[in-house]
């Protein structure tokens, strides 16, 4: 492997720097090599991942079989918009009808996860005939103009107002609250089943169930934002199994192509059978591509393959025992489900994340005074262990 020495690795940072947008706070680290979990910064120092390029790593880095995938269908045809059929997207269509939820079975392809929550926003104005969109206290759903009007964290949001006009954000795990807040001008709900970047929260049986049911008896469609649970993350290939869910309308993106940038709108009965969604409705130029298609079958046969999902519901279960064990004065509580997993601290997380960088450990904050690990579906028992000693050694 060709480790590049300091100075060219400082270059490397120096050139970004110079080019970059400023948007992003950039952590001192020049990633330039994966496999498994496991990352490589330019120096040739290893690191357990446990952030998954923001959970899209499920199946882990450096692949073989996605390289393969991409070198086949790269060879053929690259792009193919979907004016016209294309033999790899029908395959990967009829793949996610077979995996998804009852009832999705049909699928808008797009190319990120915030365009699967526009066009699932679009989906239910056209079918419901209804403007105003209900998301909860503390969801993400990405930070285009309408996800990013969902999207709780006020100070993503306020910079950019005045943003869709008829969205309310109510108290999430809140049956009344959803009571009091549907109305007949009401479109959608939105939720994640487990809220990753808010803080790593998830939803009770109660409430999903409840929620659903006012759904259908007032005419409002319910979104599921499975962007970041989706594909394995929470034990289940998807959440929604956990609570026996069908949802009208399911999100995903993230880890659907195995890193590939790709997100998809499952469409249920609800939306289907309205006759509302017609020619001209939405579109996109590299949504349903046939390179990331190829990806996305990959991926599915590899989480198929390795049985991944259940690994992340053993290992993630085994993780929040042990840190549910842990004695240390710093810790407010351990939440998660499957290998999302989030500590809430009695003070901000960032410290403690960049103790971890410097012991070999990546994990991402969520919010300020979480750590979450999101590592890939693929890490080791012997990497978790390492990672749950250092978190050990580090909230002491
Ligand atoms: C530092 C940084 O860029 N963070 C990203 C991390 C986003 C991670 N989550 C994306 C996401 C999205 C948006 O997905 P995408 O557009 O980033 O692919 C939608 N829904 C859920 C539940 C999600 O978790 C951000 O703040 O936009």
């Amino acid at each position: 492997m060709t480790i590049i020495d300091t100075t060219q690795a400082e270059t490397s940072m120096q050139q970004e720097n110079r080019y970059t947008s400023g948007v992003y706070g950039k952590r001192p680290v020049t990633i330039v090599r994966g496999e498994g979990a496991t990352l490589w910064d330019a120096e040739g120092r290893a690191y357990i991942d446990c952030a998954a390029g923001h959970g899209v790593a499920n199946i882990g880095h450096g692949r073989p079989e996605i390289a393969a995938a991409l070198s086949a269908q790269a060879q053929r045809l690259v792009t193919c918009p979907e004016i016209f059929y294309n033999d790899t997207r029908a395959r990967l269509l009829e793949r996610l009808s077979q995996v998804t939820p009852a009832g999705i079975e049909h699928f808008f392809l797009c190319n990120s996860g915030t365009e699967a929550v526009e066009g699932a926003f679009k989906f239910a104005r056209l079918v419901t005939g209804r403007t105003q969109i209900i998301a909860t206290l503390r969801g993400f759903h990405g930070r285009s103009m309408g996800a990013l009007s969902a999207t709780w964290e006020p100070h993503y949001r306020e910079p950019f107002a005045p943003l869709l006009p008829d969205v309310t954000h109510i108290r999430y795990n809140n049956l009344e609250a959803a009571e009091t807040a549907i109305s007949e001008q009401t479109a959608a709900v939105i939720i994640e089943l487990v809220q990753g970047e808010g803080g790593v929260h998830s939803a009770t049986p109660e409430y999903v169930a409840g929620l659903a049911r006012l759904c259908h008896e007032r005419g409002v469609l319910l979104i599921v934002d499975e962007v970041q649970t989706g594909f394995g993350r929470t034990g289940r290939l998807f959440a929604c199994e956990h609570y026996d869910l069908q949802p009208d309308i399911l999100c995903m993106a993230k880890s659907l192509a195995g890193g590939v940038p790709m997100g998809a709108i499952g469409l249920g009965p609800r939306v289907m059978e309205s006759g509302r969604v017609g020619r001209g409705a939405h579109g996109s130029t590299f949504g349903g591509n046939p390179l990331a298609c190829a990806a996305a079958l990959a991926t599915l046969d590899i989480l198929e393959r390795e049985s991944l999902p259940t690994s992340a519901a053993r290992l993630g279960a085994y993780a929040l025992g042990r840190l549910r064990g842990m004695r240390s004065p710093l810790v407010r509580e351990v939440r998660g489900l499957g290998l999302l997993i989030g500590i809430e601290l009695k003070r901000r997380a960032q410290p403690y994340l960049e103790q971890l960088c410097e012991r070999g450990i990546l994990a991402l904050p969520a919010g300020p005074n979480v750590i979450r690990l999101l590592p890939p579906l693929v890490i080791s028992e012997h990497q978790l262990e390492q990672v749950l000693d250092t978190l050990e050694e580090v909230l002491e």
